[in-house]
């Protein structure tokens, strides 16, 4: 609990290299669909559901299976001031989480915004 406590509050912050935002700049303005994820994470389990079952087309990156991922987090931190994943973004734009996708879906929104997108 006080290391957790002693992280959030001095941990160093880590530089993001130039390697990693052009990486990621990179994915959102390739991919129509992009869904920054955690493989155990349950709220990025269903964002990745409810957006498989409308197209094949989302680009996944794990996160935490990557060497860069906490770099690639922190990151995402700066540009959509998100730290949480799933992070997502569609058509170059940033969405948010899974509360979001999952409003986007009971709005009926979704799936418009993805066809629009692909
Ligand atoms: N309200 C968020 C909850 C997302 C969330 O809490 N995700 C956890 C992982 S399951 C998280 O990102 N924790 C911080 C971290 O992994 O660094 C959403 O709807 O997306």
């Amino acid at each position: 609990m006080l290391s957790s406590f002693k992280r959030f509050f001095f941990a160093t912050p880590r530089m993001v290299t130039d390697a990693t935002k052009t990486k990621v700049n990179n994915l959102i303005k390739e991919h129509p669909v992009v869904i920054f994820s955690k493989d155990y994470c349950p709220y990025c389990t269903k964002t990745k559901s409810t957006i498989s079952a409308l197209t094949d087309s989302a680009y996944i990156l794990e996160i935490n299976t990557i060497p860069d991922g906490a770099e690639i987090q922190d990151y995402l931190f700066e540009i959509s001031q998100q730290r949480t994943v799933p992070n997502v973004y569609i058509n170059g734009q940033h969405v948010g989480g899974n509360s979001d996708v999952q409003e986007l879906k009971s709005q009926g929104k979704l799936d418009g915004l993805l066809k629009a997108a692909l």
